[in-house]
């Protein structure tokens, strides 16, 4: 079992609001200058600090563990412009948490030489108690489930492959320009949504062995979540009204259930079989596993120390005291599951490896079936031409043969012509004899011919 880690972070002050604060802070401790309530935490960080140095402080070691296969969750909570985004994203001067977690993110799982990763990510937002995809601004709406393999899950939320922090940057780049950000009286760019910004890690050992190089088929599977909340506020400071009105009181739901779920967490009421709120918010629902459950969890309480916001001060960090006290229990996410995507993917690409080859090895197939049936059929056009030619030939030779038998035929008859005229003259009989042999002639030479 292990405690949520909490951080205080104040943000710098105007000369003028130096002072008149009412706040001090001592080592570790802030509280209120002449009164004896103290609020302890594991860090306080004041004015002048950087955010690597809260960075380094534990969310450095808890997204370390992500890489060995723990689940991680730091949040930035706050009242609105106390600097939750600039703690999270930072600037260009000064990275915040979400860039410096990517570059250690990537560094540690280089020098896992052991292991093979898979990198995914989501960024998702929760404005009017609506989840928005900021990765695919066309996914609205989308719905909250649960299953024995992927535990509490986004349906349709698009995950990407990375494998660059650049390119993880870039995406959220891309997300944060769908952001809902509105102007408030207290903050021009006051964000009006939760954002969870999620990688997922999956990995597993490998193994060389010689040439080839094997891998074991349990899997880890871990995810780190960097939240950054939007503002808890006050209507009558902010002077919301319409559509910021609606906007805030949405949000002061969702974070006032926030702190129902730490509170019962905080006084044992789980431990002790009792109810714990999750499902009364998207929020508290989808960072479940981060309250009271399987994760390391870092809290970033932004505060400010100035006069006119010491209420809103001082219920975050009665909200960061009680959050000191919940326990969660955090371990190795390990499965032996195809539900693994690391596996999926694997498994995948051997499958298309395998069509690519059987349609080259096809393609090479019909090549010879095509040329050997081109070979069939000139060998089939041959021998019927050489068959055609012996056709011929027997026809020519019985034509000569006959033409031989017709012109011996004409010569006996003529020569039987000759003789007859020589001996007959003048009687009737002998007329129709010699014009029954004409027509004989006639036709023989006709037969010939
Ligand atoms: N530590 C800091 N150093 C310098 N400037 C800061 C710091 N913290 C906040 N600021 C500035 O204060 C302003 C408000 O900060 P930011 O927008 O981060 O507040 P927020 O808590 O995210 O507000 P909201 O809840 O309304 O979104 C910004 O202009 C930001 O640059």
């Amino acid at each position: 079992m292990e405690r949520i880690y909490v951080a205080v972070r104040a943000r710098p002050l105007s000369p003028e609001e130096s002072k008149t604060s009412p706040w001090r802070i001592s080592g570790n401790s802030v509280y209120l200058h002449n009164q004896p309530t103290k609020f302890d935490f594991d860090r306080v960080f004041g004015e002048d600090s950087k955010t690597v140095d809260i960075f380094e402080a534990r969310t450095k070691e808890i997204v370390a563990s992500v890489v060995r296969g723990f689940n991680g969750t730091v949040f930035a909570y706050g009242q609105t412009s106390s600097g939750k985004t600039y703690t999270m994203r930072g600037s260009v001067k000064e990275p915040g948490i979400i860039p410096l977690s990517v570059h250690e993110l990537f560094c540690s799982i280089e020098k896992e030489m052991g292991r093979e990763f898979l990198v995914r990510m989501s960024y998702m937002e929760i404005y009017n108690e609506e989840i928005n995809d900021l990765l695919a601004p066309e996914h609205r709406k989308l719905q909250i489930h649960e299953s024995l393999e992927r535990g509490i899950y986004v349906d349709g939320l698009k995950e990407e492959i990375v494998t660059s922090p650049d390119q993880v940057l870039e995406l959220v780049e891309f997300g944060e320009s769908h952001r809902h950000i509105g102007e408030t009286n207290m903050n021009v760019y006051s964000s009006r949504s939760h954002t969870i910004f999620r990688m997922f890690v999956e990995s597993r050992e490998r193994i060389e062995e010689g040439d080839s190089i094997n891998c074991f088929d349990a899997v880890r599977v871990s995810t780190l979540n960097l939240v950054d909340l939007a503002g808890s506020e006050r209507v009558v400071k902010t002077g919301a009204e319409g559509l910021r009105l609606k906007e805030g009181s949405h949000i002061n739901k969702s974070l006032l259930t926030l702190g129902t779920v730490i509170k019962k967490l905080s006084d044992g009421v789980e431990s002790q079989g009792g109810h714990v709120p999750y499902r009364d918010s998207k929020l508290t629902r989808i960072l479940q596993a981060a309250l009271g459950g399987n994760a390391n969890t870092a809290i970033i309480c932004n505060i400010t120390l100035s006069q006119i916001h010491a209420d809103e001060t001082k219920s975050s960090l009665l909200f960061a005291s009680r959050a000191l006290q919940v326990k969660n229990c955090a371990c190795v996410n390990e499965i032996l599951t195809d539900a693994a995507l690391l596996k999926r993917q694997k498994k995948e690409i051997e499958e298309l490896r395998a069509k690519f080859l059987s349609s080259q090895s096809e393609h090479l197939e019909e090549e010879i079936l095509n040329l050997r049936n081109t070979l069939l059929q000139s060998e089939l056009e041959k021998e019927r031409i050489a068959l055609e030619l012996e056709e011929e030939k027997k026809a020519k030779a019985y034509r000569d043969r006959r033409l031989l038998e017709q012109a011996k035929k004409i010569e006996n008859l003529s020569s039987l012509l000759l003789c007859s005229e020589r001996n007959d003259r003048t009687t009737h009989s002998r007329k129709i004899c010699l014009a029954h042999k004409v027509s004989l002639f006639e036709k023989l030479q006709y037969l010939c011919i």
